[in-house]
């Protein structure tokens, strides 16, 4: 129990109607959650509005009602709090309900269109392997120490973060690795939270159908890093385009790093193939079993946070040559006659090219490069025919399909990147819709030698459509089919 009072602290409020020295049982911003003693939290939504539930939250025993706009009627009993932004208010509510949890641990936020996953999960590795307890909020899972829960966002609501974070601190944990993406941002999901340290990736087209423009998502990024406190550090890739940008505002230290310009970390890539990078960081060696060139910014990435986290620089390199793949990231598997297979998570054109150009310079032979990718349903519908161009360029076949159709015509989305693929590019394409036979086609035209890459899904499990997401893993479907094929 939880009085009012307490969880309103330094939340902006308007106006109150009724008492706020009630107890509370719990928080919630589903109507269809609420229970006895509960406060219901009414957001303006992208599908729906939460005020309309106002009434739906008190018959189902909310007590407290925390709103932008007082309702034209207000029930007996019932608290009214009226702010300006629900969002602001529930993520305040929700770390004074959880005790303040981001303030008990060391708390690094990853931002960026891509690379988040990779470099928090590798974070949570390394600080493992330091003997540290240590928790992860990622897009593939949520760990607290040993311990994992399935997720659905990459950036969970406000109360879900606190929730974890809280329990957390229940087992000691010191260091949380968390991605930060751009609809958390915006939605205020990490607001209030205690960031020590901030790390930005990169950023290229994403999310467009969420932004209105690329101005306001470079923004809304940015705007993580004018919140980091003046005891925080944020450290930026230098040499990406909006690299430097990003700190421009922020109160914490700063520091770059990077491998075309001089900064206070530095990256060399010394040699690449399917066994891994050879890298001088910083003048040291040091091998690791990443392939890619966007992985030499992701491990220096991971580097640089520890060193400023106090991680000892050898132990640190150490660690750094034996950390794992992360599943669905660059996934590379051989077959039993020779054939490579890389499940990749690239879904917007720019992981795509860089998956598709790493590839390329790892190709010794004359071997095909057979592509199989789609674009996901109710997404950013731009990014279609660029990753088309892509897809045709860098590849010998390319196999479009569906990925995750949600409530779109799967049709639809393949004929829109099927427009952006170049003249000189339409022969070496296929269209099939059904992502099975489009992996199984890819398997019987690959020869020994051969590189199936499968991009889009990564360590996903499901194929989504119109709301019901059925079985579908990419990497066990192509192992299972090449067996078939005795390939
Ligand atoms: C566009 C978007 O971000 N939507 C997320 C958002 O929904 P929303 O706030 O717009 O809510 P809404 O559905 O319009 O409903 C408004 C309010 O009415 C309430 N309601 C609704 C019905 C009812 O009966 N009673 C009731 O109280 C809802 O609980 C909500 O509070 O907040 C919900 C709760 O946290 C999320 O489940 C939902 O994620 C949807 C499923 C989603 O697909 N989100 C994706 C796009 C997303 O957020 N992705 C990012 C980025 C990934 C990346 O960078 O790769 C992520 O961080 O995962
Ligand atoms: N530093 C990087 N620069 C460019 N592309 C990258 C980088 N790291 C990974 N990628 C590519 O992007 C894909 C997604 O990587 P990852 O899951 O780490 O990113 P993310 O930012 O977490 O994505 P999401 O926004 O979906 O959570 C990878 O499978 C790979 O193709
Ligand atoms: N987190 C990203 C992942 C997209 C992955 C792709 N498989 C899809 O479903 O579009 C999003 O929600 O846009
Ligand atoms: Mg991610």
């Amino acid at each position: 129990m939880k009085v009012l009072k307490d969880i309103l602290y330094k939340v902006p409020i308007e106006s109150v109607k009724g008492s706020t020295a009630v107890d509370l049982k719990s928080i919630h911003f589903d109507s269809r959650l609420v229970s006895r003693q509960d406060a219901f939290v009414a957001i303006r939504g992208t599908a729906a509005d939460g005020h309309l539930y106002i009434d739906a939250a008190i018959s189902q025993g909310a007590e407290v009602i925390v709103c932008e706009k007082f309702p034209s009627e207000l029930a007996p009993g019932i608290t009214y709090v009226q702010v300006k932004d629900t969002r602001e208010a529930l993520a305040i509510m929700a770390s004074n309900y959880y005790d303040r949890p981001s303030s008990n641990l060391k708390l690094v936020g990853v931002t960026g269109t891509n690379g988040k996953t990779t470099v928090s999960s590798l974070l949570y590795q390394l600080f493992k392997a330091l003997g540290y307890k240590v928790g992860l909020i990622s897009t593939v899972t949520i760990k607290v120490d040993e311990k994992e829960f399935s997720t659905k966002l990459t950036t969970p609501d406000s109360l879900t973060i606190n929730a974890y974070l809280k329990m957390m601190n229940e087992v000691g944990v010191e260091f949380c690795f968390m991605e930060v993406s751009s609809h958390g941002i915006a939605q205020h999901r990490t607001l209030g939270l205690d960031f020590k340290a901030g790390i930005f990736t990169n950023l290229s087209q994403d999310h467009l159908d969420y932004h209105n423009s690329f101005a306001e998502y470079r923004d809304v990024k940015k705007r993580f890093f004018d919140q980091l406190s003046k005891d925080a550090f944020a450290i930026t890739n230098i040499d990406d385009k909006n690299g430097r940008y990003m700190l421009q505002n922020t109160k914490s230290k700063t520091y770059g790093y990077g491998v075309k310009n001089l900064t206070d970390y530095k990256v060399k890539i010394l040699e690449e193939s399917f066994s891994g990078l050879k890298l001088n960081i910083n003048g040291n060696e040091v091998w690791s079993r990443f392939i890619g060139d966007f992985n030499a910014y992701n491990l220096l990435a991971v580097y640089a946070t520890a060193d400023l986290l106090g991680v000892e620089k050898l132990e640190n390199l150490k660690i750094l040559s034996q950390l794992k793949p992360v599943e669905g990231r660059y996934q590379h598997h051989i077959s039993e006659t020779g054939i490579h297979v890389i499940v990749d998570y690239a879904h917007t054109p720019d992981a795509l090219k860089n998956v598709l150009q790493t590839t390329n310079e790892i190709r010794t032979r004359n071997e095909e490069l057979i592509t199989v990718v789609g674009c996901g349903g109710d997404r950013d519908k731009t990014k279609r025919p660029l990753m088309g161009k892509i897809a045709g360029n860098l590849s010998s076949k390319v196999i479009f399909t569906s990925d995750n159709p949600r409530t779109e015509d799967p049709e639809e989305i393949i004929r829109d990147i099927e427009k952006g693929v170049e003249p000189q590019d339409v022969f070496k394409t296929l269209h099939i819709t059904s992502r099975k036979q489009a992996i199984k086609t890819a398997c019987s035209l690959a020869q020994k030698g051969d590189i199936i890459l499968i991009a889009g899904k990564g360590h996903e499990t499901y194929q989504e459509v119109h709301g019901v997401r059925s079985d579908f893993d990419d990497l066990k479907i192509v192992k299972d089919l090449l067996a078939q094929f005795n390939k």
